[in-house]
């Protein structure tokens, strides 16, 4: 589940179990990412995709009763360990949701939001950071001449791509996807997928998606998880053209999940 080791590793994952209270969702995930590239995590419905990718950002310390155990180094820190910064983890590993989650506020303030948080600035290079996110989400153009608009009155589309801005503006290292075209038409769709090739220049990226043709679109790397572990990983072209597991075979034909 690692990768050569000419390849710069983001993320080390290691002996990683995850708890919802009793429940154990993962079973000692080992896994690389790969830095500056697309990582795509599928598999089969309830097979801990999900629970894996909020591991990076530690959205799970939200509730008291779930906790992970083993290491995930990002640059050298464990971000399991109790000391961390979760303020600071959260700006380094921004997260993009299934469902466009735009704040109920103007698109400017949308954007906005995480640099007031983060640092004070003057309101001029406040209005360039925020041109800059915007175009890098690809959705300057659409929404330049009506910043104060409400970001919720958007299409979907465009409130995704505002919440990829408002994720981006904070200059993150690292982009969590969580199926983040599912609730998409496929013209919204396309965009979103033409925005990551994109973005993965400046960003690692991580997406679960449940579509084989959108993983072997925009990934380099994809990992196959199954009941919990993650059995599979590599290239992406060699997972979805010569699998080694038959449950990844299975997976990827079709004959389940
Ligand atoms: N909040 C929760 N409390 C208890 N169990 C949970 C919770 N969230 C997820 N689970 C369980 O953890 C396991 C993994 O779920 P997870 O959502 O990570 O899977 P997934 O692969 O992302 O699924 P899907 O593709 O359907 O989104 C499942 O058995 C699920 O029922």
């Amino acid at each position: 589940m690692l990768l050569p080791s000419n390849v710069p590793v983001k993320i080390k994952v290691r002996n990683l179990n995850f708890f919802y209270g009793s429940f154990q969702a993962l079973f000692d995930n080992n896994l690389d990412i790969a830095e500056r590239k697309v990582t795509a995590f599928i598999g089969p419905s309830g097979c801990g995709k999900s629970t894996h990718i909020r591991t990076y950002n530690r959205m799970f310390s939200l509730y008291p009763d779930q906790r992970a155990s083993g290491e995930i180094i990002i640059e050298g820190q464990n971000i399991l360990a109790e000391d961390v910064d979760l303020i600071e983890l959260r700006t380094r590993v921004g997260m993009v949701f299934q469902k466009p989650t735009p704040f109920p506020m103007s698109i400017f303030d949308n954007v906005a939001y995480g640099l007031r948080l983060k640092a004070k600035m003057p309101k001029s290079e406040l209005e360039g950071r925020v041109e800059e996110a915007l175009r890098g989400a690809a959705l300057w153009d659409e929404v330049k001449d009506n910043l104060n608009a409400m970001g919720t009155d958007l299409s979907g589309g465009q409130q995704q791509r505002l919440c990829i801005a408002r994720a981006i503006a904070v200059e993150p290292e690292v982009i969590l996807m969580d199926e983040p075209c599912s609730a998409l038409d496929p013209v919204a769709t396309y965009k979103i997928e033409e925005l990551i090739d994109k973005l993965k220049e400046k960003f690692t990226i991580v997406i679960v998606t449940h579509n084989m043709q959108q993983a072997a679109r925009v990934s380099d790397y994809t990992a196959f998880f199954y009941l919990g572990r993650c059995v599979e990983f590599g290239p992406t072209e060699s997972i979805f053209t010569a699998p080694s597991k038959k449950e990844t075979e299975d997976y990827i034909t079709g004959r389940f999940g």
